[in-house]
């Protein structure tokens, strides 16, 4: 089963970002896309997250009320502790019995049960990330889009993080789309890898990796040849 993005046409003010551009999302996958600065990758999640409106374009099967977003940047209530930041986006949907139930365990599997009540401003970057993606997978979405939610974050951080939310993905899968300029990340995590081109911007490859994701290393023969060819097709090389 797959989601369509077909016929998408958008421009700022005479800037054409997207010209007929056709995509396929993979459902319950995780879709990576990769491509040179100022692609197009934000306008495309911020049009499928209903954020922004695309100027032509047909999308099948994304339902902007099941939507959840993690952006660059956590974009916590700085007010709320780690607990009430994830616990809010459940208020207006379950009793609080249920939601206590529900923040109790995404607050286990990112492993922030001693920080329960603290405030943002005494998290660290990645534990402040952290607090988003549990925040994004507490809401029952069926379409999770991330633009670069690892970027910043110093190895080690980066590699918990990437565990984690494959912990948390595998439990209830749904349709991730994920945005990020970091090939390893990319190979670890996608079934599908999309390389972008520039403007108006165009699909210039698609890999997909069938390698079961807990036996994927950086140091696997596949996984460094499809690195290689993705350095190739974005030109790095
Ligand atoms: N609100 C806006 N008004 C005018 N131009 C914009 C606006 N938002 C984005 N652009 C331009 O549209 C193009 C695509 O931007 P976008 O942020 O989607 O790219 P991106 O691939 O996400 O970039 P990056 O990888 O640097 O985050 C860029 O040239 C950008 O300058």
């Amino acid at each position: 089963m797959t989601l369509k993005i077909e016929k998408l046409y958008k421009s700022y003010e005479g800037l054409k970002v997207f010209e007929n551009f056709n995509m396929e999302i993979i459902k319950n996958g995780i879709t990576c896309i990769l491509g040179p600065s100022g692609c197009g990758k934000t306008t495309l999640l911020n049009m499928i997250s209903g954020i922004l409106k695309p100027d032509v374009g047909i999308f099948s099967g994304f339902d902007q009320k099941a939507i959840s977003y993690i952006f660059q940047e956590p974009r916590l209530l700085d007010w709320k502790s780690v607990w009430g930041n994830i616990e809010f986006v459940l208020k207006d949907i379950y009793e609080k019995e249920e939601r206590e139930k529900i923040v109790s365990k995404y607050i286990d599997l990112v492993g922030l049960r001693e920080f329960k009540d603290y405030y943002p401003k005494n998290l660290s970057g990645g534990m402040m990330q952290r607090v988003a993606i549990a925040r994004a997978f507490a809401y029952s979405s069926n379409i999770l889009l991330m633009d670069e939610p690892f970027k910043g974050l110093d190895v080690n951080s980066k590699k918990r993080l990437m565990d984690e939310f494959i912990k948390l993905w595998m439990e209830d899968l749904r349709t991730v789309i994920f945005v990020t300029h970091d090939i390893e990340e990319a190979v670890l995590l996608g079934d599908s890898i999309y390389v972008f081109s520039e403007l108006p911007v165009q699909i210039k490859k698609r890999f997909n990796i069938d390698l079961l994701r807990h036996k994927r290393s950086l140091e696997d023969e596949r996984i460094i040849s499809i690195k290689r060819e993705i350095h190739k097709v974005l030109g790095d090389d």
